[in-house]
């Protein structure tokens, strides 16, 4: 990202002591975190999406506890934490995809431009073109690499002609950087691209139908360096039009493209703020402990 002010390597947050000193794998002192409060910043004036009091359960297991937290317009929001502390669970409540897991039960207040997106008579799926997802694999259609694009469009009603669908496709596959690459090879499948360019036809196919958020499950785990760059510079240049949440194991990504960073734990919300206050002066010792590395 040239001319980024973005911090590009992860600042350690404070020498990491070894020995007598040091603190220990915390992980193991924390592991009743139910009654911890959120530190730093959970709550925006600007909000485009809030959630309030968020409890999820799978079947008797508890895996979000009482997360409150605000994604304000236009902001990229980084969720990091060990395997299993509920990033995923938790992003998912927000376009409502746990509701396909039938074992799963979402408690809380959910709000999108102040609507409660749980209120009875919700379209989920219209909620989901509103809040568009892009999971860890990319997962075009077996289709070509047009209709992978115009698909959403067409069954949402949002062309009404040819001429004006072939204008959402290339505006699609434009902001997600994939048009130069593709506008010769429309009508090849979309599952012969390589595995950056699968994953930012899916970004294009997320977009095409307008949405305003964006939740981005590790879209990179399964990309190269290059391809993950990529994305990346893209989530930049997308956040002027989006408003973005995206679950990362990467820190140094976390770094690279977040405004805000959540720290989870144990399906606690630790700490949330400023990316570049969490990653230097992490307030909480278990932010610290992960950033550090004593865990993960
Ligand atoms: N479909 C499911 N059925 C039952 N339990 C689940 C399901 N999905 C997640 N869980 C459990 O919920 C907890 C949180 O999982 P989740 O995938 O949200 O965590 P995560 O932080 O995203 O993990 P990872 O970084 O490994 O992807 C874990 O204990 C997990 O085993």
């Amino acid at each position: 990202m040239e001319g980024s002010d973005k911090m590009t390597a992860i600042p350690v947050a404070r020498e990491v002591k070894e020995g007598a000193d040091a603190p220990g794998l915390d992980i193991h002192q924390h592991s009743d975190v139910s009654g911890y409060e959120t530190v730093g910043t959970p709550f925006v004036d600007n909000a485009k999406m809030s959630a309030r009091n968020v409890n999820v359960y799978y079947g008797d297991k508890q895996a979000i506890l009482d997360v409150s937290l605000d994604i304000a317009e236009n902001e990229v929001v980084a969720m990091i934490g060990p395997s299993g502390c509920g990033k995923s669970t938790f992003l998912r409540t927000l376009n409502r995809m746990n509701d396909i897991i039938p074992i799963c039960r979402v408690e809380g207040d959910f709000k999108l431009d102040g609507g409660n997106i749980y209120a009875a008579g919700q379209d989920t799926v219209l909620l989901r073109a509103r809040v568009g997802m892009v999971f860890q694999k990319p997962n075009p259609f077996p289709k070509s690499i047009y209709e992978n694009v115009a698909y959403g469009p067409r069954i949402h009603g949002l062309a009404h002609s040819k001429a004006e669908l072939d204008e959402i496709v290339e505006k699609s596959l434009k902001r997600a950087s994939l048009w130069s690459e593709v506008k010769d090879v429309l009508d090849k499948p979309g599952t012969g691209l390589s595995g950056g360019q699968q994953q930012r036809l899916c970004i294009a196919r997320a977009i095409a139908v307008s949405p305003e958020v964006i939740l981005m499950d590790e879209p990179c785990s399964a990309l190269d360096p290059i391809a993950t760059a990529r994305i990346e510079e893209l989530i930049d240049e997308l956040k002027a039009r989006y408003t973005i949440a995206i679950v990362t194991h990467s820190m140094q990504q976390a770094a690279r493209v977040s405004d805000r960073t959540a720290y989870f734990h144990l399906g606690k919300l630790i700490e949330v703020g400023d990316t570049k206050d969490v990653f230097t002066m992490p307030k909480h010792e278990l932010t610290e402990n992960y950033i550090t590395g004593r865990f993960g």
